[in-house]
C-alpha cells in the first residue's frame, strides 16, 4: 500500500455510511473532504460505478467529486472542501442574512439542480443538512453535497422497500416512494419557507410530517412579501405536476424576487435572530489604581505587570500571582517609541522605533527578584520592522519580517539571529500557533480578495497551507487554543471571521464593534475597541457577554484565565483595572476537551 497523497486534519463528522474528514493534499497544500465510504454497505463495484457518474457531475454549486484515494486506512472519495460547514449549522448561528444573501443561497441550490436534472439526476434528499458552504466575500455560497452518495443510498434502500430521505423536506409523492424533479423543488420550497420565516411551514414525528405533507395546506406569514409567498406557494402544491414546470422556471422566479426586492431588504419584515448586543451591566472590579501617565502597551507574566508608558517601561512586581497588594516597582528608559511589549518567562521583550534613524530595536529585559530590579540585557537592531510576532509566548523564538521583506528569527532570550532565505511581502502578516509553528498570511483584494495561509516551521520551513476567499486583516491566534485564529474581514459591515485549522472550519460573526484589542483565551476571545465596548465570544464564536466603560481604553492584558488588566484615559484621568470576568462567563463556557477544565 502506497503513503497516502493527503494528511488527515481532523474527522469533520460522521454521516450514516461513513465518515468525513479534513485532509490536506501534501504536494499541494490543498484542503480536501474525504469521504470513507463502508466496503461493506458499498461493495466496489457500486462504489466505482457510482464515482465515474460522480466525476462527471461538475458544476460550482454542486460538491465536486475529485478522485479516489485508496491507503492503508480505507477507501475514500475526494471531495472539494467547504469550510463554511452546512446551510443548517448557518440557520443555527448568530449570524442574520439579509434577503439578498438568503435569496442568493436558494438561487445557488436551484443553479445546481438545474444541472443535475440536466442530465437526469434527481437528488431525492436536499435538506440544509446537505448543502455545504464556501466563504464568499461577506456571505456565503450553497453547494449541493451527498448527490450521487444519496442516489446510491436509495437504490440500497429501495432494495430493502420503504422510502428513504428527511420527512421534514419531503415532497408528498416521495412518503409513496416515488419521486420526480419537482420533488427536489418542493425540498427547495421547504428551505425558502425555512430561511425567511424563521421555521418550517411542517413540524412532528415523522407520521405527522406525513400526514401534513399529503394534506395539510401551508400558512405562508403574511411579512413574506407576495413575490416570494408566491415562489413558496407553488413549489410546496401537493400535486407534483401543479409545482413549477422545471427547476430553470423556479431558478427564474427566485431571480426576479432577488432583483427586485433584495436591495431593498430593509423594508421586509423578517426573521431575525436573537440581538446580541451586549449589555452594559455592572463589573466585577477587583481593584483599580491611578495611573500617572498613559499606558499604551500591557503585558503580564506571573506576578509581574509590565507597562509600557510613552518611552519608558515600568515593571510592578508583586508579592503573587494574585496581584494584589503593594508591588515593588522600576522604570527602564526605552530607546524610542514602544511599538509592542511580550512577556517572557523570565522578563520581557521591547520592540521600539528608534527617533534618530529608520530602524526598530529588539530588547530584551530580565527581572532580578533578589536583586529586586529588571534591566536590560540584550538588544539588536533591525531594519524597521513591518509585522512582528513571538513564536511560543514566553518561549525560545520571534520571528518579524523586517522593511527588506525578509522573514527573520531571534532565539530567546540572547536575541541571537538565525538565518534565514525567506521572502515575504512587506504586508504580510504573522501569528504564532505553538512553540514549533507559526502562520504567514498573505491578503489581496485586487481582482477576487483571497486570503493565502502559509505554515511556518521555527527552523524557517514554508509549507503552504490553504486559502480563503475573502480578504482578512488583524490577524490574532490563541495560545491557549493553537488551532483557532481570529480575524476580521475587510467588507462594509464588521465581520468577524472565526477559524478552526483542525478540521478547518470558518465561521462568520456579526460584530457591532470595530476591536482595536483581540485577546485569546482559553474559553474563546475578548474583543475591545478603544471607545470602551467590550464583547466575550465563546471557542465557536457564540457570543458571551460583554460590557461597557466609560473610559477610553488604551491597553489591556490578561493575568489568568478571567482576570484582566484594563489601562484606561478619561478626562486626563489614567486608572489600571484589575477585573474579574467569571461571573459574566460562568456557566456560559465550553471549554474543549484539550484546554483546562474550569473550576
Ligand atoms: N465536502 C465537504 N466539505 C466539508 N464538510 C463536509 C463535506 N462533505 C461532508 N461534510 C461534513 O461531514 C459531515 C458528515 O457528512 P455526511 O455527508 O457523511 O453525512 P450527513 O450528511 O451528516 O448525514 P447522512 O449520512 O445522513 O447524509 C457533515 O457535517 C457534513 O457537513
Amino acid at each position: 500500500m502506497y503513503r497516502s497523497y493527503y494528511r488527515i486534519l481532523g474527522l469533520i463528522g460522521q454521516g450514516q455510511f461513513g465518515r468525513v474528514f479534513c485532509a490536506v493534499d501534501r504536494q499541494t497544500g490543498e484542503i480536501v473532504a474525504l469521504k470513507d465510504l463502508e466496503l461493506k454497505r458499498f461493495p466496489t463495484h457500486k462504489f466505482l460505478r457510482e464515482i465515474s457518474y460522480l466525476l462527471t457531475l461538475k458544476h460550482p454549486n454542486i460538491v465536486g467529486c475529485t478522485g479516489l484515494e485508496y491507503n492503508r486506512t480505507g477507501r475514500y472519495v475526494v471531495m472539494d472542501y467547504c469550510e463554511g460547514g452546512t446551510l443548517r449549522d448557518l440557520i443555527n448561528s448568530q449570524e442574520q442574512l439579509s434577503l439578498k444573501q438568503k435569496l442568493n443561497l436558494v438561487e445557488d441550490i436551484l443553479s445546481g439542480l438545474a444541472h443535475a436534472h440536466s442530465r437526469q439526476i434527481i437528488h431525492c434528499d436536499i435538506k440544509p443538512e446537505n448543502i455545504l458552504l464556501k466563504l464568499k466575500p461577506s456571505s456565503w455560497s450553497a453547494h449541493i453535497s451527498d448527490f450521487g452518495i444519496a442516489r446510491l443510498i436509495e437504490e440500497i434502500n429501495s432494495q430493502s422497500g420503504g422510502y428513504t430521505g428527511s420527512p421534514a423536506y419531503m415532497a408528498p409523492e416521495r412518503f409513496y416512494g416515488k419521486h420526480s424533479f419537482a420533488s427536489d423543488l418542493y425540498a427547495v420550497g421547504i428551505i425558502l419557507f425555512e430561511l425567511l420565516v424563521g421555521y418550517r411551514p411542517f413540524s412532528g414525528y415523522p407520521g405527522e410530517l406525513m400526514t401534513a405533507h399529503l394534506s395539510k395546506t401551508v400558512t405562508i406569514p403574511n411579512t413574506i412579501p407576495p413575490l416570494l409567498s408566491s415562489i413558496i406557494e407553488k413549489a410546496l402544491r401537493k400535486l407534483p405536476q401543479r409545482r413549477f414546470k422545471s427547476t430553470e422556471e423556479m431558478l427564474k422566479s427566485v431571480r426576479l424576487a432577488s432583483e427586485t426586492l433584495g436591495f431593498n431588504s430593509s423594508s421586509v419584515q423578517l426573521f431575525t435572530s436573537l440581538s446580541s448586543v451586549p449589555n452594559a451591566t455592572s463589573l466585577n472590579i477587583i481593584h483599580q489604581v491611578s495611573l500617572p501617565q498613559r499606558v499604551s502597551h500591557l503585558a503580564v507574566d506571573k506576578q509581574c505587570v509590565y507597562l509600557g508608558i510613552e518611552d519608558k517601561l515600568c515593571c510592578q512586581i508583586y508579592p503573587d500571582s494574585s496581584l494584589v497588594g503593594k508591588p515593588q516597582e522600576w522604570q527602564v528608559p526605552l530607546k524610542g517609541s514602544l511599538v509592542k511589549l511580550f512577556s517572557h518567562s523570565q522578563g520581557c521583550l521591547t520592540v521600539t522605533d528608534s527617533p534618530v534613524n529608520e530602524g526598530s530595536c529588539i530588547s530584551y529585559f530580565r527581572k532580578s527578584h533578589d536583586a529586586g530590579q529588571i534591566f536590560q540585557q540584550q538588544q539588536v537592531c533591525v531594519s524597521r520592522l513591518n509585522q512582528i510576532s513571538a513564536i511560543a509566548p514566553g518561549g525560545h523564538w520571534l520571528a518579524f519580517i523586517s522593511s527588506s521583506q525578509v522573514l527573520q528569527f531571534l532565539k530567546l532570550p540572547n536575541l541571537e539571529r538565525v538565518k534565514t532565505s525567506i521572502n515575504c511581502s512587506i504586508d504580510s502578516q504573522l501569528v504564532t500557533l505553538d512553540s514549533r509553528h507559526g502562520m504567514i498570511i498573505n491578503s489581496a483584494e485586487e481582482k477576487k480578495p483571497k486570503t493565502q495561509f502559509t505554515l511556518l516551521t521555527r527552523r524557517g520551513n514554508l509549507w503552504r497551507f490553504f486559502s480563503l476567499s475573502i480578504s482578512l486583516h488583524s490577524l490574532v491566534s490563541n495560545s491557549h487554543l493553537p488551532d483557532q485564529i481570529f480575524a476580521l474581514e475587510v467588507s462594509e459591515k464588521i465581520l468577524g471571521i472565526l477559524i478552526n485549522l483542525k478540521p478547518l472550519k470558518v465561521t462568520r460573526i456579526p460584530l457591532e464593534i470595530k476591536p482595536d484589542f483581540i485577546l485569546g483565551q482559553p474559553w474563546g476571545f475578548l474583543l475591545a475597541s478603544r471607545q470602551g465596548k467590550v464583547i466575550l465570544l465563546g471557542i465557536r464564536g457564540e457570543k458571551l457577554g460583554g460590557f461597557q466603560v466609560e473610559e477610553e481604553i488604551t491597553a489591556m492584558a490578561f493575568y489568568d484565565q478571567f482576570r484582566l488588566l484594563m489601562a484606561t484615559d478619561y478626562q486626563s484621568e489614567k486608572r489600571l483595572y484589575f477585573i474579574n470576568l467569571e461571573e459574566k462567563l460562568a456557566n456560559k463556557i465550553y471549554l474543549n476537551s484539550n484546554s483546562n477544565t474550569l473550576s
